[in-house]
Order: structure tokens, then sequence, then C-alpha cells
């Protein structure tokens, strides 16, 4: 794979951030990565990890003379690191970010950024319930979609150039409206973290009651739902925060139907617990046939993904 940009930046060196910078040097899409996290223990264990060609004791010397730089912090402090290096940034520069949420990056990072970069914000739809320099890994971002979000008036040729950098990194690139992007993320990813969070918290208040059971005969299902909970509380704190409103509108809409599920068991409505368990299966099922779950068992007619 061919270098895309001299020199890449990486601001924040958690688990996306670190994921990047194996995959940049995976395919040998950058000359130099400078890389800069705000507590000096993250930065050592960057040094003793071998995570960047070099990392900086300044959010500003590492963006300086960089012609991507990423923006890979928790999306509640966005702004604020925008502000910190926009006095440094080399005209003709791409910002972008990884950012869960995107029209309130935007809003807050856009207003300090000089009219000579282009700001293109993105989010590469891949994680893990780990966060830090150490828990990255290069084959994060392979086939899996990254989603561009470019502002207005964005230039089409740096739009085209990132797009390429994701490729590079292993991801389906796509482009999306902000408003868009975050009403998608609230239904396949913001509730299904909150409805995790609060099973296993409902679940935590029983283990006191039964003596550990809960998580000692817990089955494969309500394990996932651990895993999801596990996740970075920073991180997620701040989605729900910034993702308010489709959040809530969602979170409003499970509830009704979360209601409607209870009702039906309370009454005997055998019927409507059947038909809606139908429906979604089928939309299991189409999923799987589409061929758009890769990680499933059945992916590809029984065959396992290579
Ligand atoms: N974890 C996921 O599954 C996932 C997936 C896609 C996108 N994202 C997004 O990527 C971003 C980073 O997430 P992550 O999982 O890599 O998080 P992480 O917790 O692993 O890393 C975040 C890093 O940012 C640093 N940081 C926090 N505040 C800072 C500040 N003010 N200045 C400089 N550094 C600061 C932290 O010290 C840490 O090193 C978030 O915006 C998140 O929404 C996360
Ligand atoms: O696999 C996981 O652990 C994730 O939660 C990853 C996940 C998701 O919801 O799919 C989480 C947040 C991101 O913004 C993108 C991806």
């Amino acid at each position: 794979m061919a270098q895309m940009y001299d020199r890449v930046a990486l601001i924040g060196l958690g688990l996306i951030a670190s994921s990047m910078f194996w995959a940049i040097k995976r395919a040998g899409l950058a000359g130099e990565v400078t890389g800069y996290a705000r507590s000096a223990a993250t930065r050592q264990t960057a040094r003793d990890i071998g995570l960047c060609d070099r990392i900086c004791d300044t959010a500003i010397q590492a963006v300086e003379g960089a012609d991507l730089v990423v923006l890979c912090v928790p999306v509640g402090v966005m702004g604020a690191v925008a502000e910190e290096i926009a006095g440094a940034l080399k005209p003709g520069a791409t910002v972008t970010d990884v950012g869960s949420v995107k029209r309130d990056v935007i809003e807050q990072v856009a207003p300090h950024l000089p009219g000579d970069v282009h700001f293109i914000p993105g989010h590469p739809l891949a994680g893990t319930e780990h966060s830090g320099p150490t828990s990255g890994f290069a084959e994060l971002f392979d086939n899996r979609w990254c989603l561009l979000v470019p502002v207005e008036g964005a230039d089409r040729g740096a739009v085209a150039q990132l797009r390429a950098f994701w490729e590079g990194l292993g991801s389906n690139v796509e482009e999306m409206d902000p408003d868009h992007h975050d009403l998608v993320l609230a239904v396949t990813s913001h509730a299904p973290h909150l409805i995790a969070y609060t099973m296993v918290g409902v679940a935590d208040d029983l283990r006191r009651v039964t003596d550990s059971e809960v998580i000692k005969y817990s089955a494969a299902g309500f394990r996932d739902f651990t895993r999801i909970a596990a996740s970075d509380p920073t991180m997620w704190r701040d989605v729900f925060l910034t993702n308010k409103e489709a959040t809530l509108e969602i979170l409003g809409r499970f509830t009704e139907e979360l209601f409607a599920l209870q009702r039906a068991i309370r009454t005997g409505d055998g019927d409507h617990l059947h038909a809606y368990f139908t429906r979604t299966r089928a939309i299991r099922r189409g999923i799987i046939e589409a061929g758009q779950d890769t990680d499933a068992p059945d992916f590809g007619r029984g065959k396992r993904k290579p």
C-alpha cells in the first residue's frame, strides 16, 4: 500500500489511536507518526511499547508539520483539544476525528480551526470494550465501516485522500450527513450500550440477594451484555451527553415497546409475543442472508470467514 501522508499526528493514545498506528505501519500509510496523550504515564507507556515514531510532550509539538491530524480523545473534549492545537496546524493539513458522535463534535471543533485546513470528521464503526494505549491491534478496522462526515463545501481532493487512508487501514468507507449519523448510531450503538449498562446494573443489584448466582450461571447472551457494559465510562458518558436528542428519542420508543411486551406477558397475550419475536428473528436472518454479519457462524452459508 502506498504512503498517503508524509506525517500523521494522533492526539489521545487509546484503543482507536493505537489501533490506527499499528494499521498505519502494517500498510506503510505514513512517513512518520507522532503521538500525544494528556497524561505523562500514558506517554511513557506509549514510548515503552513503541507506539508512534515520536511521542511528544505537548499536543502542539505533535501536530506541527503534520499533514493529517486525528483527534482520538473522548467526544466531550474534542473542542478543547482543537482550540489547543489550532494555532500550530500546517496550512493545507487535514484534521479529522474518530468520535462516536458527529453533530456535537463538528459544533465543538469547527469554530476553532483556521480556514486553510480541511476539517473532515470521521467515525470508524469498530471497537472493543478495552481502552488505553496497550489495547490496540492492527486488524481492528479490517472489513469494518468507517463513516466520513464532511462539512459543507469540504475539499473533495482532501476527502478522497482520507477515504483512501481509511481503506488502507482495512475499512470500507461511506459518507453520511451528521444528523443521520447520530440517529443511526443511537439505534445501533448508543441505546444498546445504555441497555447493556442497565441490565448489568440490575443483575448486580440482584446478585447481592442471590449470592453471586447471577454471574456464575450467566448464559452467553448476558455475558455479551457484561462485555459491552465494561466499556470505558468516560467515553460513554460523553457519548450520551453529546448525542442527547437522538438517544432520548430511541430510548422513548424502546420504552414504549418494552411496556407493550410487559403488558403482553402480564395479560398472557402469547400472540403478541410470538408475532414480535417472529418479526425480530426475520430481521436477523435478513442480515445474515445479505452477508452483512461477517462474524456470524453461518456467514457465507455455513462457512466461517477466512
Ligand atoms: N472504543 C470504541 O469502541 C470506539 C469505537 C469508535 C470510536 N470511538 C471514539 O474514539 C475516541 C477514542 O476512544 P478510545 O476507545 O480510543 O478511548 P480510550 O479511552 O482508549 O483513549 C482515549 C485517550 O484520550 C486521552 N485523553 C482524554 N482526554 C484528553 C485530553 N483532553 N487531551 C488529550 N488526550 C486526552 C486519554 O488519556 C486516552 O489516552 C472517542 O471519541 C470514542 O467515542 C471509540
Ligand atoms: O464492539 C464493541 O465493543 C463496540 O461497542 C464498538 C462500537 C459499537 O457500538 O459497535 C462502539 C462505539 C463506537 O462508536 C463504534 C463501535
